[in-house]
């Protein structure tokens, strides 16, 4: 399904474009439906440049993005509309994305404007409540409302829902749980895990190890945009092969063990 076969982004820097940044290199990685792929790097380790590339938005410098074959950064107007359509992403900020003069459901009326202009009123309706009862949202509690009036959670959520609208088959989850408090976060990770065995294909991108094994079949490890380590998340969590790996695990809390005892 998707695939980015060698894939490097540059960014020209300075008033003059002088400078340059290679923010990923030579990337490769795929997501097949029904698979969950953490991608887990730092801050600065060229994650959201990866997702951008992925949904279309930021073109690779060298290298390939393709869904089904067919290049992502050559889609343009209709075609990349229609890419849209199958692909979408949810950010880490859900409040970075609701506009706080509309109404949160402002957001399912977009997606009917773009895609689905010719559904009658009341049949959209239904298809929003439907999409909002498979995020575990009860439509009661979130139409209507302005997005101060929802929690960081709720608003997750709905554009989790959104995306649902669409049928998409890939889902670009960029920090979607970072923000969110621990009993949230466990019920949208447990959602994304529901809406895997229904087929749907996540690339989970985090700088959070601990959340990336919860749920994802393997794991690439990204360090300063080149990829460190990639395989079964077990493997790569029981049996790193690479220094950089070990060393980020090592950082990570270790579960059922006191705080006042050594760490081995
Ligand atoms: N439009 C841009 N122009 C110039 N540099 C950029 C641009 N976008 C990203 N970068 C740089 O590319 C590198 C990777 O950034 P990116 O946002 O992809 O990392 P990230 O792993 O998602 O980090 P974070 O978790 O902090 O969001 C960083 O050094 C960043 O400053």
């Amino acid at each position: 399904m998707l695939r980015l076969d060698q894939v490097s982004k540059t960014f020209r820097l300075g008033a003059f474009g002088n400078r340059e940044l290679t923010a990923v290199k030579d990337v490769s990685l795929s997501v097949d439906p029904g698979e969950v792929v953490s991608l887990i790097g730092e801050s600065g380790s060229g994650k959201t440049t990866i997702g951008r590339m992925v949904l279309g938005l930021a073109s690779p410098t060298k290298g390939r993005v393709t869904f089904d074959g067919v290049q992502v950064s050559g889609l343009r107007g209709r075609a990349l509309h229609g890419y849209h359509r199958r692909v979408q992403g949810v950010f880490q900020d859900p409040f970075s994305t609701f506009n706080p003069v509309f109404k949160a459901d402002r957001v399912f009326a977009l997606v009917r404007d773009g895609f689905f202009g010719s559904v009658p009123a009341a049949q959209w309706r239904q298809r929003v409540e439907t999409a909002l009862h498979g995020v575990r949202l009860e439509p009661a509690d979130v139409l209507d409302k302005y997005p101060h009036q929802l929690s960081g959670g709720q608003l997750q959520r709905m554009l989790i829902a959104r995306a649902l609208l669409l049928d998409i088959r890939l889902l670009v989850a960029d920090e979607i749980i970072s923000m969110l408090d621990a009993s949230t976060r466990v019920d949208v990770l447990n959602l994304l895990g529901e809406l895997k065995s229904s087929g749907l294909g996540v690339l989970f991108v985090t700088h959070d190890l601990a959340l990336g094994t919860y749920i994802s079949d393997r794991t690439v490890i990204l360090r300063a945009g080149e990829v460190v380590e990639a395989g079964p998340t077990e493997t790569v969590f029981t049996n790193p092969s690479h220094e950089y790996t070990r060393n980020l695990l090592a950082a990570v809390p270790h579960l059922h063990r006191r705080w006042d005892e050594p760490v081995k």
